[in-house]
């Protein structure tokens, strides 16, 4: 199946938290086969979103920086796609990561190769316990990491914050995890896209690999730009409470007002970025609570009709890095992220999707994710910094994001 003729099913908007919580959007498994994540193989990207697996091989790779003007950067992307589609006939799409700081190069790869396959979804999706019995050489079940120093920045960015320095900043942590020695790190990849999957059939699961021979990937909660047909949609998150199990009630997060407070920087950054670049924008006037396989999250699912020409590419560059990932304002979140977050991000954070010739696209954040390398996995967790956080509870936080990959490592939950 071409990118031209991508049935609109795959750039249906992000699920409200209805479906997440299993109530089927329309399609939902309708045309699935069966195929799932499985044929990880020598795909640049492979990135399962909705009923579908995007992957893509060979082509052209380039390593543009956004920085100062990304939107300016991300249309002479498409320029030269849409110079590719004319001169071959073909439908090239340009896919792969953005890291978190704009100015570090991307690794994008436009390529005429890019087939999707319909990924099974079943019609009851809701997220569950990641299946399969654990890896033979799996970490004995890593715990994650007590973290002092985390502790530490996370109340050095309240005294910030307290300071009126900034109002937000999301910190970061990493926990490093021995890859199971018995498989390549392409059969490792594999079963954990399939795991990762299984534990969550409606996050937007990924593998991107690096031309260093590494591999991120991970199950993104959050997407930051799906368009189809000018259609817009995306789906800030922010405020969290771990989740414990698939039974738990949706917690109350009415009248905390710190999440409240988090979650509100987000769709305020956000509602400013995209104005100039739409004709009409809807924005619900309060968040809903969706689940991820490990967390409760709030989200707003914000949609807009993209002016013409506006890509799915510019429109991500243009909202990146929202406050979910970074802070307010930007730059001083920014800075006091570089200072006090002990390994820079890389990708982590940043974006991992796609565009097509004709604008069409996704693109999620990079988040309950690892680099795999060099036999091992640096897993990467953060949580936002609000007037009101608590240390303790961010680091809780951070925690239970870490079990998305670890759980996918330990074949259970
Ligand atoms: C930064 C992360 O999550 C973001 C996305 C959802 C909720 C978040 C929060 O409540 O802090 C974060 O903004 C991460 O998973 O590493």
């Amino acid at each position: 199946m071409s990118p031209s003729s991508i049935p609109p099913l795959l750039s249906r908007t992000t699920p409200t938290a209805d479906e997440r919580r299993g109530t089927p959007g329309p399609g939902h498994g309708s045309e699935a086969t069966g195929d799932g994540t499985t044929d990880v193989g020598p795909a640049q990207l492979q990135f399962s979103s909705g009923p579908w697996t995007l992957r893509a091989r060979g082509g052209r790779t380039i390593t543009p920086a956004f920085g100062a003007d990304p939107a300016e950067t991300a249309r002479t992307i498409m320029a030269g796609l849409a110079r590719q589609a004319e001169r071959t006939g073909g439908s090239p799409i340009v896919c792969g990561l953005i890291p978190f700081e704009l100015d570090r190069p991307a690794l994008l790869h436009v390529t005429d190769d890019a087939v999707f396959t319909p990924r099974s979804v079943p019609p009851d999706a809701e997220p569950s316990a990641a299946g399969g019995a654990p890896l033979a050489a799996a970490p004995a079940p890593a715990a994650v990491p007590d973290s002092p120093r985390y502790r530490d920045i996370v109340a050095r960015a309240i005294r910030a914050i307290d300071a009126g320095r900034l109002d937000k900043v999301v910190l970061a942590r990493t926990m490093d995890v021995a890859a199971p020695d018995d498989m390549d790190a392409d059969e490792l990849t594999r079963v954990l896209l399939e795991r990762l999957a299984a534990a969550d059939p409606l996050a937007d699961v990924f593998a991107a690999r690096l031309p260093d021979g590494g591999t991120w990937l991970g199950a993104s909660p959050e997407v930051v730009a799906d368009v189809h047909d000018r259609s817009f949609v995306t789906h800030p998150l922010a405020g969290s409470r771990p989740r414990s199990d698939s039974s738990e009630p949706a917690p109350a997060f009415d009248g905390v007002d710190k999440d409240a407070r988090e979650h509100a920087h987000v769709v305020e950054h956000i509602r400013d970025a995209l104005s100039p670049l739409v004709e009409a924008l809807e924005v619900p006037p309060t968040p809903t609570v969706m689940a991820t396989d490990r967390m409760w999250h709030l989200g707003t699912r914000i949609t807009a009709r993209l002016r013409p020409g506006v890509s799915a590419l510019e429109a991500a560059v243009t909202l990146h890095p929202t406050p979910a990932v970074c802070g307010v304002p930007t730059a001083a979140a920014a800075e006091a992220i570089s200072r006090l977050e002990d390994r820079p991000r890389g990708f982590y954070s940043g974006l991992v999707g796609w565009t097509d010739a004709d604008g069409n696209g996704r693109w999620s954040l990079v988040l309950r994710a690892a680099l795999l390398a060099d036999g091992h996995l640096t897993l990467h967790a953060g949580a936002g910094i609000v007037a009101g956080s608590d240390p303790a509870e961010e680091h809780a936080e951070t925690a239970a994001k870490f079990g998305t990959v670890l759980g996918a490592l330990k074949g259970t939950r």
